[in-house]
């Protein structure tokens, strides 16, 4: 009987691996108690496009077999698990040089995620400027938890945020040296209490030095996303970026093009004013994909300033945009995540 169940399920498709997901070994032992079926995935990247639709699909079948499902999901596999409570899907967010938005993608792309019905955690480690507390309109500062003395991250737009801010305040320049900073960071991120989250955003400070390396290896990057804006000077440094991670064995999840062009209110044109394709030739360049072109807009710039991202407000073009964009990072991190699964699954002769 579950051998049948079992076959049936190899109609399922895994759209980014292409393959059924039983070949793929993404499907456990199956167990049918009465009218029930216990079908155990493993699925690493919740509330993506990809694996909401495979767990559908999963259910869809089980039903025309007769039996009411119940889904199980755990991964195994050897991808980086965040180092915290919770082993987190952890997204660094990067740029070789400051201003180009890495911010500003950050809250998006976490509060899209969130609003999507994951939990998430957002780290500001931008020691060089922490202002997304101001991009969320965060006042508050996080407290002390009653019970161990850990702290307790600032919930806000659905979201957990912990910023080094919270202790410099964005307006004191920072003169610490890197030993410090990174110091500072990791106890920052240790001692604050995520509980359990689903995937990690840590927005980094821009460049390609000490504290990025040391953040990197100490949080267990599952990978990073580069954001650029489209003109040369802004990928010579996100290039950097890329062999940054490249070299150090982190993936990278994608590129993001910020700044993209501008739409013009009353006659529709678009100006690319800082050039065009940048984001997919430096895509083309190391084979990632390209996730997003996020429009210039003040609508993004004003929401940053109001502390409301702009990617809550409906259907507008950026909204759409940094809701791709976290659409298609959700889907990279699943990619990952069965990948690796798989992999691991066939070396060790589970996936015959
Ligand atoms: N697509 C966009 N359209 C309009 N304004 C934008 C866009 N992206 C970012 N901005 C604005 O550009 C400024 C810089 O953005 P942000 O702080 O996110 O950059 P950053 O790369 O994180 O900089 P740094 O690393 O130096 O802190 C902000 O005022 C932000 O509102």
């Amino acid at each position: 009987m579950t051998s049948t169940l079992r076959n049936a399920l190899a109609r399922v498709d895994d759209p980014i691996l292409d393959d059924d997901i039983v070949s793929l070994g993404l499907v456990g032992d199956v167990e049918v108690d009465g009218d029930t079926a216990h079908v155990p995935l493993a699925l690493g990247a919740p509330h993506s496009p990809v694996e909401t639709q495979i767990t559908e699909d999963v259910r869809a079948v089980v039903r025309d077999e007769g039996y009411e499902p119940v889904l199980s999901v755990e991964i195994d596999d050897t991808t980086p698990a965040g180092q915290m409570d919770g082993a987190p899907n952890v997204i660094a967010v990067s740029s070789g040089k400051g201003g180009v938005g890495k911010s500003t993608v950050s809250v998006n792309l976490a509060t899209a995620m969130a609003e999507r019905g994951a939990n998430v955690g957002l780290f500001d480690a931008d020691v060089y400027g922490p202002n997304i507390p101001r991009m969320l309109g965060v006042q508050s500062e996080p407290g002390r938890a009653d019970d161990d003395g850990t702290i307790r991250p600032v919930e806000s737009h659905g979201l957990k945020l912990m910023s080094i801010g919270f202790l410099v305040g964005d307006d004191d320049p920072v003169i610490w040296r890197g030993a410090m900073v990174n110091k500072v960071l990791t106890e920052l991120l240790h001692d604050t209490k995520w509980g359990d989250l689903d995937y990690f955003v840590v927005d980094l400070p821009p460049g390609t030095g000490d504290v990025q390396l040391t953040l990197l290896q100490q949080i267990g990057v599952l990978g990073a996303l580069a954001v650029t804006t489209p003109q040369d000077i802004s990928l010579d440094n996100a290039r950097k970026s890329v062999r940054m991670f490249e070299k150090h064995d982190t993936s990278v999840l994608g590129v993001v093009e910020n700044m993209s062009g501008f739409v013009c209110d009353e006659c529709g044109t678009r100006h690319d004013v800082f050039a065009t394709g940048g984001g997919q030739r430096l895509a083309d360049e190391f084979d990632h994909p390209l996730l997003a072109e996020i429009p210039l807009d003040p609508a993004i710039q004003q929401g940053c300033e109001i502390g409301e991202p702009v990617v809550s407000d409906g259907n507008s073009e950026p909204a759409r945009a940094f809701r791709t964009l976290a659409e298609r990072t959700m889907d990279q991190v699943g990619r990952e995540r069965r990948r690796s699964h798989a992999n691991g699954a066939v070396e060790i002769g589970q996936n015959q």
